[in-house]
């Protein structure tokens, strides 16, 4: 008996304004014109664009699903698709880990996008355990608007200034409250004393 297709995991990750979505996008397309059957899915709480695409910094944009919840992703999977795409994958629950497998498992292509770290330096949500399961890691590089380096981190501005550790994790947002910096140039204040 033949062997099912073997399914493929890859993680585009990186800062805010790295070119994740930019590259998401870019392998989506590459995959319509090899005619495969693309599926793309973001998480409901990421309202940015309106509700059904996804969109990059620049302007590029593909039509997306949008999803409550991780487990929703099998719910909408239609039988002949042979590539997923996933925007904003830290803000799924953990069970994102286990429907990426999933998809793979059934022989799907699946590529994943999202931030690696918060604003304050940390591993955002479950994308350490999806960079851990994936085929291919790819880590991007935004550029730091106050030194003009690589910028591997996304520092949060309210009011014009850092935000501080304990504000929380999870702020919507583009431009307006974030900029990519370095790892020299981000800041984080830990302490009152420490806030202008
Ligand atoms: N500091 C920056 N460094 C690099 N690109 C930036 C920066 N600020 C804005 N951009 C724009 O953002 C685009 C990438 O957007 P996008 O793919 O949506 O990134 P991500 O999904 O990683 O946030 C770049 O092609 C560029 O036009
Ligand atoms: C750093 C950081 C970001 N977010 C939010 C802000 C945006 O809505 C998304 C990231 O979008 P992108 O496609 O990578 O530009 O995440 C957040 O909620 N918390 C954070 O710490
Ligand atoms: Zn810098």
């Amino acid at each position: 008996m033949e062997k099912a297709r073997a399914g493929w995991v890859e993680v585009i990750s990186g800062c805010m304004f790295s070119g994740k979505t930019e590259e998401l996008i870019r392998r989506l397309r590459r995959a319509q014109i090899a005619r495969q059957q693309v599926q793309v899915f973001k998480p409901l709480i990421d309202t940015r664009y309106g509700l059904e695409r996804v969109r990059s910094h620049n302007g590029l944009d593909i039509e997306a699903i949008p999803v409550p919840h991780a487990r929703a992703i099998l719910d909408h999977l239609q039988p002949g698709t042979t590539v997923v795409g996933i925007d904003e994958a830290q803000f799924f629950d953990w069970e994102i880990a286990d429907v990426v497998q999933a998809l793979a498992e059934r022989g799907i292509r699946v590529i994943v996008a999202g931030l690696d770290m918060d604003f304050r330096g940390e591993p955002f949500g479950p994308m350490p355990l999806l960079m851990a399961q994936a085929d291919q890691v790819d880590k991007l590089h935004a550029i730091c608007v106050v030194c003009g380096a690589p910028a591997t981190r996304t520092q949060r501005l309210i009011n014009g200034r850092p935000a501080r550790y304990d504000d929380p994790v999870i702020l919507v947002g583009g431009s307006e409250t974030y900029e990519a910096r370095c790892r020299r140039c981000h800041v984080v204040p830990r302490e009152a004393t420490e806030t202008p």
